[in-house]
């Protein structure tokens, strides 16, 4: 069957999205942006890796109303960059979720909708809430990538290959707050703590990866791109996987009230399951604590 997916916003995240989807013949795809020119610039460059023996288009629009029929929307918009933290624009881009919602809510209600924008954990809960969409439809898309970052840091810091990297993960807020599972992680055969002094070197490197990344580029896109793309991939290909994602939480992790990375399986109908994973002590309070971050967040925002 054929289906749409729905980018709305198309700068570099959006674009890169919707590059992987397109060259690996996902879908037919819609760009969506308030400057119509940036739509239709994007899916001219993107058009022209669409597969010869591809079935599916794309093509970009202002107009929201184009997105009626949307099985998937991916949304990557932004009205601004931050430069310290990911909430630096947090009243501006709540109002951007907010009306953003509302349009999907209209024009393609069923749809599953996946988050990129920041700050994510903040953006995932209005988003949901504004529509009242089912917890398990609305899926912020960050801390997989935040785990990318992780396993990249452990390889690094050990000089093994990633390969060799079991069962890392980050929970928590996309943010400063972020918090790297290191009790489960084995390299090879070995658990982590039997290689590592400490967890506060690598926690750091993963913390502060995107400014790291500033010091010689503008702002990121490729990583995201892929983890979205996986998401997109299982969802579209009725596969199963297993990632930390934003979801609304109602209890899970005894948190009420917020959304936040925590490990959950993704499959054709969007979060089939919330895994309930062990932490040691210092992981626990810290998601608490990172809990607690986002959720005075959502307090700040003024409408
Ligand atoms: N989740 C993650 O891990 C992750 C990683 C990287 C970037 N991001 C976030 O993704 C977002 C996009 O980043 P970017 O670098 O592509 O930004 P960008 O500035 O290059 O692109 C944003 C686009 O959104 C458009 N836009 C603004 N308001 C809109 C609206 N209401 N409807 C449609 N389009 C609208 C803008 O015109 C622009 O083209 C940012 O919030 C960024 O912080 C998240």
């Amino acid at each position: 069957m054929m289906c749409l997916i729905s980018i709305v916003g198309t700068g570099r995240v959006g674009a890169s999205i919707a590059f992987l989807c397109v060259s690996n013949g996902l879908d037919d795809v819609l760009l969506v942006n308030t400057t119509k020119e940036k739509a239709i610039g994007e899916s001219l460059d993107v058009a022209s890796a669409i597969p010869a023996n591809s079935k599916f288009s794309i093509r970009g629009t202002d107009d929201y109303s184009e997105l009626i029929g949307s099985d998937i929307v991916i949304i990557a918009a932004s009205v601004g960059i931050y430069t310290k933290h990911r909430a630096e624009n947090i009243d501006h881009q709540v109002a951007m979720i907010k009306n953003i919602a509302k349009k999907i809510k209209k024009y393609c209600p069923s749809a599953i909708v996946l988050l990129v924008s920041n700050p994510l954990d903040v953006l995932t809960y209005f988003f949901q809430k504004t529509t009242g969409f089912s917890r398990f439809k609305v899926i912020g898309i960050a801390s997989s990538l935040d785990t990318s970052r992780f396993r990249y840091y452990i390889s690094e810091t050990l000089s093994v290959p990633q390969s060799s990297v079991s069962n890392a993960l980050v929970l928590g807020e996309h943010g400063d707050s972020m918090v790297p599972i290191f009790s489960g992680v084995s390299v090879g055969d070995n658990p982590l703590f039997s290689m590592i002094d400490s967890r506060d070197t690598i926690t750091d490197n993963v913390r502060n990866y995107w400014r790291t990344l500033r010091n010689f580029k503008s702002r990121s896109q490729f990583g995201i791109a892929k983890n979205v793309f996986d998401v997109v991939d299982a969802i579209r290909n009725k596969k199963e996987i297993s990632i930390p994602a934003s979801v609304v939480l109602d209890g899970e992790y005894d948190e009420h009230d917020v959304a936040m990375g925590i490990p959950v399986i993704i499959n054709q109908n969007g979060v089939s399951e919330i895994q309930k994973i062990k932490l040691d002590d210092t992981e626990s309070s810290s998601l608490k604590k990172s809990a607690e971050k986002i959720r005075s967040d959502i307090k700040s925002v003024h409408d």
